[in-house]
């Protein structure tokens, strides 16, 4: 896969918008280049990389320093009440939740008392959530029709982009219901499709710096067709209400709508529908949180659609803080803008591709690999595993829960072996887990778990620097892109070694047993 070309956006965000004026969206400015630089990679020819910045669309992401430097900077300095607004409108907040600065995420939910388990913290009623129209709401209007023929230039992947187009057109309209909400959004998102061309190269992992680049392609094309299409709309039926939108406001929304939207699941949100929820998208992110969304229309207050609960005590003083997801640090990054570190969901890809497989198994002292020419019995049990065909899928995963994703894991214990019966003996799934300790035998396993050892020390070298380095360049101070570009690629090279380290014990324990086979 080569990529002739890197596009990232460069959001200029300028203006303090007094609340009684409609905000400008922010302005992309000129289109960079520079020299031409190559890197590779990753262990396969599939993810070797090229990056040419000659032909390169670079636009910086200019973050206003007036603002305090703590503080994410909203939309507008002095935004409206969030927590008034929300009860104004008939919503309930708990009189103990605040916002509040939450350094280093931005802003975040506070408690001010101890909150009891079980408390509700957050009631939004139906009209509160900002969503993408459903024709009968908005039927008959001019405006959303043109709304939703721009929608259908968005693919189903970036649904943050469609229901951006409704945050947008939002944004542009006097007097909107959600300008209370609208103008307490971040002004600006830390996600790479705003990082400078250098930052997107620093991430030094070709499958986010590929979907980093798809996304500011699209954002550019679309930028294109949302002038066609609305080159001869009257100002009445406009959108946007007549104000250019450009790659950098689009961008600027899909952003808004990825690192904040929610998509409830359950009979009482139209089949897994993306909203904005008010308020409740002030809490941040953990994977041990003290809040929860309860999504069901409960009973007892019908005239609620989304909850928030405290899921545990919570202490005076403690931040409030959601799930969002058993995601890797590429879609914490790409989405939301953070790396988490020591993610256990995590993982690194790779292209199952049978040449670099001999050579780790060759690396590891495996005699005769065949991982290019399989035995027939071979190949049918790739073919189960969507390893060969041209439907296949061929991205295979190192880390995360499983630690080695199990279609690898059965391939390699199925290319490693001579023994065509006993793979009969066992169903796919056993040879897919470690649930049972060396299914085939202990060389078999022991060839197998090389073999992934050798891979990973290739994926690691194919990495231009090491974590050391990284984090001497981290301890200088950096820009935030800079700074998240080390970040998330520390944590790869981190999975890689924890993965190593996990697959090195399961060797030594079969060893051992190894040893004790042979003396009894
Ligand atoms: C749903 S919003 C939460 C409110 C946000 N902090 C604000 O200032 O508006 C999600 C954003 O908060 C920040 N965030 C949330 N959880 C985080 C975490 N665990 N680590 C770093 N940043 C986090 C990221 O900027 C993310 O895009």
């Amino acid at each position: 896969m080569h990529i002739e070309d890197n596009l990232s956006l460069e959001l200029h965000i300028t203006n303090a918008r007094n609340l009684s004026t409609v905000p400008k969206f922010p302005k992309m400015s000129n289109l960079m280049s520079s020299t031409t630089s190559k890197i590779m990679l990753m262990a396969t020819r599939d993810y070797c990389l090229t990056i040419n910045s000659s032909t390169t669309r670079v636009l910086t992401f200019h973050r206003r320093l007036n603002c305090s430097a703590a503080a994410t900077p909203r939309l507008v300095p002095n935004p409206p009440d969030l927590i008034k607004w929300v009860r104004r409108e008939g919503g309930f907040v708990h009189p103990s939740v605040r916002i509040a600065e939450s350094s280093p995420y931005g802003l975040g939910l506070i408690a001010s008392e101890e909150i009891p388990k079980g408390s509700e913290l957050i009631a939004l009623p139906e009209h509160i959530p900002l969503r993408f129209p459903v024709p009968e709401s908005d039927g008959g209007d001019d405006s959303y029709s043109n709304l939703v023929n721009l929608s259908r230039y968005v693919p189903e992947e970036l649904w943050a982009m469609k229901l951006g187009l409704k945050l947008l057109q939002e944004r542009a309209k006097t007097g909107s219901f959600w300008w209370s909400y609208i103008s307490n959004l971040p002004e600006t998102f830390t996600v790479p499709i705003f990082f400078p061309g250098e930052d997107i190269k620093n991430l030094q992992y070709a499958p986010l710096v590929y979907q980093v680049n798809k996304r500011c392609r699209f954002l550019l094309d679309f930028e294109k067709e949302v002038r066609q299409e609305l080159e001869d709309v009257k100002l009445q039926n406009h959108p946007f209400g007549g104000r250019e939108v450009d790659a950098s406001s689009l961008g600027w929304a899909m952003s808004a709508v990825s690192s904040r939207a929610f998509r409830l699941h359950g009979k009482a949100f139209q089949n897994d529908v993306p909203m904005m929820l008010p308020l409740i998208d002030m809490c941040n992110h953990s994977f041990n949180p003290n809040a929860e969304i309860v999504q069901e229309q409960g009973s007892s207050d019908p005239k609620m659609l989304v909850k928030v609960i405290a899921g545990m005590n919570i202490k005076e003083r403690d931040h409030m803080t959601l799930n969002y997801g058993c995601l890797s640090n590429d879609l914490f990054l790409l989405d939301y803008g953070f790396v988490v570190p020591s993610n256990p969901y995590d993982c690194i890809e790779l292209k199952y591709d049978g040449g670099l497989f001999d050579a780790a198994s060759m690396a590891a002292g495996v005699s005769n690999p065949n991982f290019s020419s399989p035995a027939t019995w071979q190949q049918d049990v790739l073919a189960k595993l969507n390893l060969v065909s041209e439907q296949a899928v061929l991205k295979v995963t190192l880390g995360g829960p499983e630690v080695v994703e199990g279609r690898l894991l059965a391939a390699l214990r199925a290319l490693l072996t001579n023994d065509a019966e006993s793979i009969q003996k066992y169903d796919l799934n056993t040879l897919k887990s470690f649930s049972i300790e060396a299914p085939l035998g202990l060389a078999n396993e022991t060839a197998t778990l090389r073999t992934l050892i050798a891979l990973c020390v290739i994926a690691l070298n194919h990495f231009p620097t090491k974590i050391m380095e990284d984090e001497s360049l981290l301890e200088k101070g950096v820009v935030t892109s800079t700074e998240l570009a080390l970040k998330f690629r520390i944590q790869k090279k981190s999975v890689i070694i924890d993965v190593m380290r996990d697959l090195t014990k399961r060797v030594r324990v079969l060893s051992s047993k190894e040893s004790l086979a042979s003396q009894s």
